[in-house]
């Protein structure tokens, strides 16, 4: 299948010629409607990278290509969720959801005179994760987890081809974030975009993803890649299995060997 999003042999230093090299001969591709998950040891530039594909940083070198187009600015098609939900406290979670549409076009052109078509979309979302009858609440009204599944409904709001997730439930308990690994991958069946998750987490990452990179210690680049065979839809009784437990083993086997691994001379 034709990738949706390239990376070529990306550089990413931080400050400057002195300054930290993140990454460095950094290049994956990830094909429209695939659910890729990131990991490798802390630091090694997992979210270095993400803010190279969605276009909040310039790479120092190499270049970035997302829907067949260099990626020179921050991507509209993006929808982003990180560790914390940053939703704005001024605002009711439904308008929280609803932020996107403010700011993406053709939504925000539309936005006016299409108010309640989108209102009760991002009214089916909550409902979708669990989260119906909150529309009205404020965020400091909600737990942690459910702040969490709101900022997950803002992150689809406007239909983005591509979802960007920075450690999404990094911050919840196993019980919480287990629940939003299932309404995660329904919402990815129902509307099949294109998933880069950046994760600690490793079964998380192999429960979700048809396809997990394991990045080298900094400055990162894709070490390995491991394909998921486990059929849609999965269950949590997936994570039991002997399979799924070897899988897990031989990634945290191979993080554990990045770790190791000297840095590359005049990566400091
Ligand atoms: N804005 C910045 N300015 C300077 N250095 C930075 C900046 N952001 C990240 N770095 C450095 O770049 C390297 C990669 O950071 P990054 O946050 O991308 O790693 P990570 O793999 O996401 O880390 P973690 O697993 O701990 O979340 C680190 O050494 C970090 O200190």
């Amino acid at each position: 299948m034709k990738p949706f999003v390239e990376i070529h042999d990306v550089a990413m230093r931080y400050g400057g010629v002195e300054g930290t090299l993140a990454l460095r001969g950094t290049s994956l591709s990830v094909a429209k409607g695939e659910f890729v998950a990131v990991v490798g040891p802390s630091g090694c530039g997992k979210s270095t990278l993400m803010r190279l594909v969605t276009g909040l940083w310039p790479a120092t070198e190499g270049t970035v290509i997302v829907g067949g187009q260099e990626v020179v600015k921050p991507l509209s098609v993006a929808g982003m969720a990180f560790q914390n939900p940053t939703l704005l406290p001024w605002r009711s979670i439904l308008d929280n959801v609803m932020l996107p549409l403010e700011v993406v076009e053709p939504h925000r052109r539309r936005l006016r005179t299409e108010r309640a078509a989108y209102e009760a979309e991002a009214r089916g979302l909550l409902k979708l994760v669990g989260l119906e009858g909150v529309e009205k609440k404020q965020p400091w009204q909600l737990s942690g987890g459910m702040q969490q599944r709101a900022s997950l409904c803002r992150a689809l709001i406007h239909q983005p081809a591509l979802l960007m997730l920075d450690e999404p439930f990094g911050a919840l308990d196993i019980f919480t974030r287990e629940d939003l690994w299932a309404v995660l991958q329904e919402v990815w069946l129902a509307r099949r975009p294109t998933v880069i998750l950046v994760t600690h987490d490793l079964r998380e990452a192999v429960y979700l993803a048809d396809r997990v990179l394991c990045m080298s210690s900094r400055p990162g680049r894709i070490i390995s890649e491991t394909r998921i065979p486990f059929s849609r839809p999965r269950e949590l009784a997936t994570t039991y299995t002997p399979e799924f437990q070897a899988l897990v083993a031989a990634l945290r086997e191979e993080i554990n060997t990045a770790r190791k691994s000297e840095e590359v001379p005049g990566a400091a």
